[in-house]
């Protein structure tokens, strides 16, 4: 059922009704017979309409972030920031979409060909609550400037989100055929992606929903882009400002109360200045972090998005304790709502299950390396690939050990984020496919070959 529950207290604010099986198959109809006109019309003319919703999602930032706060419990400061990236989205692929969309020149063996970038037809969006406008915007902008049609199932905890999205991009031009939200439930999707009419399916979510959505895909041979779990690392090789570099930190492992697929959630240390940073960054985590009202630009710790979601996280940090992990701060839940103290896990070894699996809330965990080479064995010791991070003083080490890291993005002396024009995606368990930057807009095109 898709509801709006405030997590900063619990209430139940909103029920929504699901979709029935006739109004998910409705919607399917409406986005595939919109795709012939919306295909058929001059790139330019959909790159102005993808421009328009860039700056209507601008001039409705304050209550697009004021939706996400009462829904999943996002900073307020945060949510507004995440609008920010969402224009910055809109307007890159309004931009830069015809000049990615033009024809490939190829010389071939006895003659000349050309690439044409072409969209498939209608695409399924299964989207998460953890950041409700952003992950949508990856997705849709590309496609609709290529010249793709969608139908969005969003979180079922999002449905004012999911609203106001559909709303803005009306309201911006886009046709009612072209992008359809629909309050579809998890039990819809493998029959919606048998559809025919279903020439894709971009999913952001967990590990399990990526095998069940892969698994319907393959056996429809849809095109699948999988963004999922990550367990980032955060190597730190050394340091000549300790306060810094543990600000740097914590705030990339807080941001979004731990709720993001690309936080850096191990912190890897060098032998050296280990015991420092440890307790540099429990004393930061321990007194800087309090929870607080979303709503309230100086609150510094919101609820997570949901008290089922705290609770896991709760369960997975006694788990630690239980098998062996020192808590050097927080990991008490906090009531009423959906609150979790800022935790820091010390001593967790591979036997325990907080070595390998994701902690999606205000956890850090902290591992000591003895040797660079150490630091990248832990890094790599993982089954998942998205993201990692390097900070050092020494530029050509810091590549260095980028290189040898297995992540599909590498950041440098900063950690997580995303930005419009820098492709994002991971290796491993962590997805398949890349969303943003150039390689945002090829995923689900047919560059197709013409000899001539
Ligand atoms: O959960 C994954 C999306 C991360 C967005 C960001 O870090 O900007």
């Amino acid at each position: 059922m898709y509801a709006v529950t405030d997590p900063a207290t619990g209430e139940l604010i909103e029920q929504v009704g699901n979709a029935t099986d006739e109004e998910v198959r409705a919607a399917i109809t409406r986005a595939h017979q919109g795709y012939e006109a919306w295909r058929r019309r001059p790139v330019g003319e959909r790159a102005a309409i993808v421009a328009r919703a860039a700056e209507l999602f601008a001039e409705r930032t304050d209550e697009l972030a004021a939706i996400m706060t009462l829904e999943m419990g996002k900073r307020i400061n945060e949510g507004r920031g995440e609008i920010g990236v969402v224009v910055d989205i809109f307007r890159y692929y309004a931009e830069q979409g015809p000049t990615l969309l033009a024809d490939e020149p190829l010389a071939i063996k006895g003659g000349e060909a050309l690439i044409s970038k072409e969209p498939i037809g209608a695409l399924l969006g299964v989207m998460p609550w953890n950041f409700p406008c952003y992950q949508v915007a990856r997705f849709v902008a590309p496609n609709l400037v290529l010249g793709n049609t969608i139908v969005l199932k969003h979180a079922s905890i999002c449905p004012r989100s999911a609203a106001a999205i559909e709303d803005v991009l009306r309201a911006a031009g886009v046709p009612d055929d072209v992008y359809v939200n629909v309050f579809a439930s998890s039990r819809q999707i493998p029959w919606m992606l048998a559809d025919p009419r279903i020439a894709g399916v971009s999913l952001t979510g967990s590990e399990q929903a990526g095998i069940s959505v892969a698994a319907e895909a393959g056996k429809n041979l849809k095109r699948s882009v999988l963004e999922l779990g990550g367990s980032d690392p955060l190597i730190v090789l050394d340091t000549d400002d300790m306060d810094e570099t543990v600000k740097a930190t914590a705030t990339a492992r807080m941001r979004n109360c731990g709720q993001s697929c690309n936080a850096p959630k191990r912190m890897i240390v060098l032998g050296e200045i280990y015991d420092e940073f440890v307790d540099r960054l429990t004393k930061r985590v321990a007194e800087y972090y309090v929870p607080g009202d979303p709503a309230d630009p100086r609150t510094t710790l919101p609820p997570l998005a949901s008290v089922a979601a705290a609770d896991e996280v709760a369960g997975q940090i006694a788990k630690a304790v239980e098998q062996g992990a020192t808590l050097r701060a927080g990991g008490r839940r906090v009531g009423p709502g959906a609150y979790l103290e800022a935790t820091v896990l010390t001593d967790v070894t591979p036997a325990m299950d907080a070595y390998t699996e994701e902690i999606f809330g205000p956890v850090v965990v902290v591992f000591r390396a003895e040797t660079e080479q150490d630091a990248i064995r832990i890094a790599n010791d993982s089954p998942f690939g998205l993201g990692a991070s390097v900070f050092g003083t020494d530029p050509l080490r810091n590549q260095r050990v980028a290189r040898q890291l297995e992540a599909g993005m590498v950041y440098l002396n900063s950690a997580g984020g995303s930005q419009a024009d820098l492709p994002f995606g991971g290796i491993k368990r962590s997805g398949l496919g890349r969303e943003l930057g150039p390689a945002g807009i090829e995923e689900f095109m047919n560059k197709k070959s013409i000899r001539l």
